[in-house]
């Protein structure tokens, strides 16, 4: 028999469900993302760490949990080595899971890292109340064991998920800086197809010392005003000429070390068909998405343009610079999990960066 537990919004909505993975209380940021696959590489995403996630397709678990595998030390399935979220919120918890590379079911390695999710909740009715009143707090109660609600974006999350030291990946041609903001594994396994040497530092290391042909800026969780740091560090960069690359949290830090602002989205962009057009085409893209905030591109200064728009609401999906190879996305190109589409601008970094490596040994 499982147990009840219940889901208590900032406005005061409870709702009671049952408990599935650890029978536990956790208080965050109520998010929802109409994602239909995707939970092993969304759970293990630091970008989420602090959010209460609510999924609005029906039924979930049925695929289970794949095993572990590692490649030159990253793994080759997960987004990172643990599970970020704060909570998950579902409406049908599959207790029965079927997949050729299962190991696991979800609440199992909901267990193993002690994170609550509840069941039996219509999660439409919630993602439509959440899109009507925007993104709230919330919490998950069990026992009778009541939490206090908690704002995660508060909270510098960014040095919480960051990993310490210096790490190298890779022995390709084009050295590239990877700050490490709580970096999706799927960018450095894209990296790493892709002829270079990949030297990971934390999110407030000074690398404006070290000696790289570019300079890349992972996703990461909460606010990224809390990254004054990364943005210091990063103006240092700007003002050279080694191309830039931002994603998500990346580019939002490109956006303030430009000069500009971000603001908090109404409730977020979290899904894998995000439609964003490419900046001066007709051309639109199916991207995956999963953020919060986004840049003010009204407050960008004049040698920066909008490079993408979402078509949903109009906001920016990435940012560039006129004439200099510094751009970003807000959406991930490296997907995991969603479309592909955008991978390519992995190679434009690229190209990017064998431009630049020509321009400086003539
Ligand atoms: N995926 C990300 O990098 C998210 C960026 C930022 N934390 C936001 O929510 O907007």
């Amino acid at each position: 028999m499982s147990q009840t537990v219940t889901l208590t919004l900032s406005d005061g909505t409870t709702i009671t469900g049952e408990s599935f993975g650890a029978f536990t209380s956790a208080a965050g940021e109520v998010v929802f993302s109409t994602a239909m696959t995707g939970y092993p590489e969304n759970l293990t995403d630091a970008s989420f760490a602090g959010q209460l996630l609510v999924l609005t397709t029906p039924m979930v678990g049925n695929y289970g949990v794949p095993g572990e595998e590692l490649y030159e030390s990253v793994s080759t399935i997960f987004e990172s080595d643990k599970i970020h979220i704060a909570g998950l919120v579902v409406n049908y918890y599959s207790e029965e899971h079927s997949h050729w590379n299962a190991a696991k079911s979800l609440g199992d390695w909901l267990k193993e890292y002690n994170i609550p999710g509840i069941c039996g909740v219509d999660t439409r009715m919630l993602t439509k109340k959440l899109r009507e009143e925007g993104a709230m707090l919330g919490k998950i109660v069990a026992g009778g064991n009541d939490v206090p609600f908690h704002d995660p974006n508060l909270d510098n999350l960014v040095a919480q998920v960051s990993q310490p030291g210096v790490q190298h990946f890779g022995s390709g041609q084009h050295k590239i800086v990877l700050v490490d903001c709580g970096t999706k594994t799927n960018i450095i396994r894209c990296f790493l197809e892709r002829d270079v040497e990949l030297i990971r530092v934390p999110w407030d290391y000074d690398f404006t010392t070290l000696d790289y042909d570019g300079l890349f800026l992972s996703n990461g969780p909460g606010d990224p005003k809390m990254c004054e740091a990364t943005i210091r560090h990063l103006q240092t960069a700007l003002a050279q000429d080694k191309p830039i690359f931002g994603i998500c949290l990346g580019s939002q830090l490109m956006g303030l070390a430009a000069g500009g602002d971000t603001f908090k989205l109404k409730y977020g962009h979290r899904s894998h068909n995000q439609p964003v057009k490419l900046t001066g085409t007709q051309r639109c893209y199916i991207t995956s998405q999963n953020h919060g905030f986004a840049v003010d591109t009204a407050t960008l200064p004049a040698e920066w343009q909008m490079l993408f728009e979402n078509l949903n609401d109009g906001t920016c999906e990435g940012i560039k610079h006129t004439s200099k190879p510094f751009f970003s996305t807000q959406f991930h190109p490296e997907a995991a999990g969603g479309p592909q589409d955008t991978e390519f601008l992995f190679d434009d970094f690229l190209k990017a960066v064998v431009e630049y490596k020509a321009s400086i040994s003539n």
